[in-house]
């Protein structure tokens, strides 16, 4: 299983963060990573742990101020990159081309959706993955894997008609061991997961608690 851990912008210390992911990472089978902040990059990446990228603009070198060009972000130290999160949506066209950008600079890509309509339409632009993450039970502690099961075998199926390439994660709520044990019951290669981790007391002994069963 892959387990994408998001900090989103919390208030953790990212350099902390990843070395606990590192370090669980370590520990198990499953493959750990971890996304922090644009700002933050460098220095995750340096710790050795799997670095990802939370965003990348539809761009190329030249007048874009404000943007994360995909070269930039891979020259940071990050391997791969989350594009369309529920947080920062990106019109198809821009999915399209953030994909593109991520591509030619090497990086893997994680396409997240609301719902498997979306992640059939997401793995058509033909990511290394999507990301299934109903955004209601975003950051509630209530698992998809349990809560939404249907979402998570719809997500599975839609993916595998388009292309039977492409992984499929499911995310939200997710942060007990059980959650992820559920979600691979599920269909699914992996989980993205945010709060249970990031806003946890004690990054390491909860990804040790997301692990221990896999
Ligand atoms: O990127 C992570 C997802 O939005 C899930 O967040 P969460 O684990 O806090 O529910």
């Amino acid at each position: 299983m892959f387990v994408l851990v998001n900090l989103k912008t919390y208030p953790c210390d990212p350099v902390a963060v990843a070395e606990a992911v590192r370090d669980v990472n370590e520990t198990t089978d499953a493959r750990l990573a971890v996304a922090p902040q644009a700002a933050h990059l460098e220095r995750v990446a340096e710790t050795g742990v799997e670095t990802w990228a939370q965003h990348v603009d539809p761009i190329d070198y030249g007048s874009n101020t404000g943007h994360a060009l995909a070269e930039s972000v891979a020259e940071a130290g990050a391997v791969g990159t989350l594009i369309n999160h529920s947080e920062q949506r990106l019109k198809l066209a821009d999915i399209d081309g953030s994909v593109q950008a991520a591509r030619r600079a090497d990086l893997e890509t994680v396409v997240c959706a609301n719902n498997p309509a979306q992640i059939g339409a997401a793995a058509a632009l033909g990511p290394d993955a999507v990301a299934v993450e109903p955004p209601e039970l975003i950051g509630t502690g209530t698992p998809v894997s349990q809560a939404d099961p249907d979402v998570v075998e719809d997500a599975v199926n839609a993916a595998a008609g388009v292309d039977s390439e492409v992984s499929v994660l499911c995310g939200a709520g997710i942060s007990t061991g059980d959650d992820v044990v559920a979600a691979g019951e599920l269909g699914a290669e992996g989980v993205l997961l945010a709060s249970g981790v990031a806003k946890a007391d004690d990054p390491t002994a909860a990804l040790e608690a997301l692990v221990d069963p896999l």
